[in-house]
C-alpha cells in the first residue's frame, strides 16, 4: 500500500533527525527485571486516580527511579487520557514510550507513530481473526514495536500467531475487574509449553503493589512488569520505584 511507503519514509526521516531508536524490546532484554511505569489519569476499576497529572514531570520521575520504559494510557472515555500526554512523556524522557489504547484500526497506528510512540499495545480480546496479525505487522513495518496483551490460554494461542516480540499477561479479569496474580503464573507455564525456547519477551501486567510482588514475578521468569495505579497514587514515584526494584538488582 502506497500510504505505508510514504509513512515509513517519513518515519526514517524523523528517525534520522532524532536520537537513536528507543526499543521496548531492548528495555526488556536486561539481565534483571524491567519496570514499565504507566501514566494514567483514571481507570474503569479505580475511577479518577490523578486527573491533573503532569505527564512531563511524571516521565522524568519514572526515569530517575529506574523505570526502563513508560506506558501512557491515551484512551479517552474510560481512562481520561489523550495523545498530548504521550508527546509530553516522549519529550521529557529518554525511555521508550508504549501507547496504550483500544487499538483496532490502521489509522490509530499511523496516529501513534506521528505522536511519537515507540511501541503500541494490542489487546487480543478486542481484535478478531486476522486483524491482530495485520495490525502487528503494520506497526512493525512502520518501525514501531508491539506488545500483545492476553488474559487466558485461548487468547495466548491467538497472540502467538502474530509476530509480536513481546506478550503481556494481564492479571485483571476484564469482566469482574478483579486482579489475580495466579493468572500470570499459569499463563507463563502455558507459554513455555506452547513456544519452547521463544525469543519473545514476557510482561506481567496489573495489580503489582509491593516489592514482594516484583520479586515473585522476577522469579517466575518475567522480563518486565507493568505498573500503573500503585505508581500513580504515589507523590514520590522515584523513591517508590527504587524501593520496588530494591531486591532485584
Ligand atoms: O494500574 P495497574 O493495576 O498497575 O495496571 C496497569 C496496566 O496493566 C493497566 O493499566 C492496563 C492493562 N491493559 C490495559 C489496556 C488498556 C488500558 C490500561 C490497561
Amino acid at each position: 500500500m502506497i500510504l505505508d511507503q510514504i509513512v515509513s519514509k517519513k518515519y526514517e526521516e524523523l528517525m534520522n533527525i532524532k536520537a537513536p531508536k528507543r526499543s521496548l524490546y531492548d528495555a526488556l532484554s536486561c539481565d534483571d527485571i524491567s519496570i514499565i511505569a504507566e501514566i494514567k489519569r483514571a481507570s474503569p476499576s479505580a475511577g479518577a486516580i490523578a486527573e491533573d497529572v503532569d505527564a512531563a514531570n511524571r516521565a522524568r520521575q519514572y526515569e530517575a527511579g529506574g523505570a526502563r520504559a513508560i506506558s501512557v494510557v491515551t484512551e479517552r472515555h474510560f481512562f481520561k487520557g489523550d495523545l498530548k500526554m504521550l508527546q509530553l512523556a516522549k519529550e521529557s524522557s529518554n525511555l521508550p514510550i508504549l501507547r496504550k489504547d483500544f487499538m483496532f484500526d490502521e489509522l490509530q497506528i499511523y496516529e501513534s507513530l506521528f505522536a511519537g510512540a515507540d511501541a503500541v499495545l494490542f489487546i487480543v480480546s478486542i481484535l478478531k481473526g486476522n486483524k491482530l496479525c495485520d495490525l502487528v505487522k503494520l506497526a512493525q513495518d512502520l518501525g514501531m514495536e508491539t506488545l500483545v496483551e492476553v488474559h487466558d490460554e485461548d487468547e495466548l494461542t491467538e497472540a502467538l500467531k502474530s509476530d509480536a516480540k513481546a506478550i503481556g499477561f494481564n492479571n485483571r479479569d476484564l469482566k469482574t475487574m478483579t486482579v489475580d496474580m495466579g493468572r500470570c503464573e499459569s499463563l507463563i507455564k502455558a507459554f513455555h509449553l506452547l513456544e519452547p525456547g521463544s525469543e519473545r519477551k514476557l510482561v506481567a501486567e496489573s495489580g503489582v503493589r509491593t516489592k514482594e510482588d516484583v520479586k515473585r514475578l522476577q522469579e517466575l521468569g518475567f522480563d518486565g512488569i507493568l505498573i500503573g495505579e500503585t505508581l500513580m497514587r504515589s507523590s514520590n514515584p522515584t523513591s517508590l520505584l527504587k524501593e520496588l526494584l530494591g531486591d532485584t538488582r
